[in-house]
């Protein structure tokens, strides 16, 4: 059922002039939630909905947690987008707001549990390529959502700078690993999915439910020491080169602000069918998003950063609503709040590779940047960050905000 109502009208304006400039992240019909305080205050942290380049606070209106938030049935999360659509539009007496440039933000809720997907199948082919050359694609790949779990404690917000790891680092050649700071620091190109109400241990969902289980979604950079992780990662998956940290951004775009720009859910037809319990009618009709998603880069020498990669959320092989569903399907309890990563989204082209293994070819071909220096992984003082957005005649453009992280030495 769509659920696209007068929230999605793109002739709404807001009484908050930037929030109708056509080229905000932010316009009155995306009302993405944050967690903020005024910069360099010691203010307690507060709920805050993004409108232009503006923040309402939340802490009036009863919400302290997102959490909590996240935990209430769609239905009253709805309701409540109503009620910030209604105190954010033309004409309605206005309130006081924070200047997003005031402000400083945090991971906008407790993670309990971080668990990153695979659904990327260009990025599982070419990465694949790289460290497994004969066998690329596993079996088991288009019939399981492949996932690992990840580290909640090492998630981070958009800006915060990330010390080079170090770690084992085996050479083809060598006989024995050394222990060194990794020379091949990468990013993932993800979004990243926070749970809603979730389920109670031994009761899984079926996948026309899934829905009301996914609040919102964020931009994820799944950093990768690409050195530590062929080294470490068999037969358990990765584990250090994964987990010295991930970025998100500060903001959680809800899924009723995308609702507009869901997709068909498809599989090609020589492909193996998902399973009954990761396929239904409502599902095929409309579980895929048309996102765009993009990877910027800068040096310390370049004035402004420059565009890497284009991808989309559509290419990914599996929905966010099978991640949910196959992740509760054993049983195992979601909860308010936890972070499911897509896994990288690159696309089929190669100027739309979600990570710098891929557009490098394995290290193999530097990229060459404007000012005409070259790279293939971050050096230290790099930045990275990405960007995403949904655009579709007859709708306002939703934007999700920065997902920046910078590189310090060892
Ligand atoms: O193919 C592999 O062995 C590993 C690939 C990854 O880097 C894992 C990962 O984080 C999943 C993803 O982002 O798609
Ligand atoms: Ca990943
Ligand atoms: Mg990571």
């Amino acid at each position: 059922m769509s659920h696209i109502d007068h929230t999605h009208d793109a002739a709404a304006l807001s009484w908050v002039a930037s929030a109708n400039d056509p080229a905000t992240d932010f316009p009155l019909q995306n009302l993405p939630f944050c967690s903020f305080r005024s910069k360099g205050t010691l203010e307690p942290w507060r709920v805050g909905v993004g409108i232009g380049d503006q923040i309402l606070d939340l802490s009036t209106w009863g919400i302290a947690d997102l959490n909590a938030l996240m935990a209430r049935p769609a239905s009253e999360r709805r309701a409540l987008r109503h009620r910030l659509f209604d105190t954010l539009k033309a004409g309605a007496p206005e309130v006081e707001l924070l200047p997003q440039a005031q402000a400083e933000y945090r991971v906008p809720c407790r993670i309990g549990d971080y668990t990153d997907f695979y659904t990327g199948i260009h990025h599982a082919r070419a990465v694949g390529k790289l460290f497994r050359p004969d066998n690329p694609l596993l079996p088991n790949y288009q019939w399981v959502p492949i996932g690992y779990h990840g580290r909640s404690s090492s998630i981070v917000v958009s800006g915060t700078p990330l010390r080079r790891p170090k770690g084992q680092v085996k050479s083809p050649e060598a006989e024995a690993p050394v222990f060194k700071p990794s020379a091949r620091i990468d990013c993932e190109l993800e979004l990243g999915l926070y749970v809603g109400p979730g389920n109670a241990l031994g009761e899984p969902f079926g996948i026309d439910e899934a829905d009301a289980h996914a609040f919102g979604l964020t931009l994820l950079n799944d950093w990768s020491a690409r050195d530590i992780q062929p080294w470490e990662y068999q037969p358990l998956g990765p584990f250090l080169a994964k987990n010295f940290g991930t970025t998100v951004s500060p903001w959680i775009v809800t899924m009723d602000a995308l609702e507009p720009f869901r997709i068909p859910f498809t599989r090609p037809a020589e492909d193996p069918q998902p399973l009954p319990y990761l396929d239904s009618p409502a599902h095929r009709a409309g579980a895929a998003y048309d996102i765009e998603l993009e990877v910027w880069f800068k040096t310390p020498s370049m004035a402004a950063p420059t565009r890497l990669s284009r991808s989309n959320l559509r290419h990914a092989y599996w929905s966010l609503a099978q991640m949910l569903t196959h992740h509760a399907s054993n049983g195992c309890n979601l909860q308010p709040g936890d972070l499911l990563g897509t896994g990288t989204l690159s696309g089929p082209l190669p100027d739309e590779a979600g990570s710098l293994l891929e557009l490098t070819l394995g290290g193999k071909q530097p990229i060459t940047l404007p000012d005409g220096e070259q790279r293939t992984f971050m050096l230290d003082g790099d930045q990275l960050g990405l960007r995403a957005f949904a655009e579709k005649p007859g709708f306002r453009r939703i934007g999700f905000g920065p997902c920046d992280g910078l590189i310090l030495p060892a």
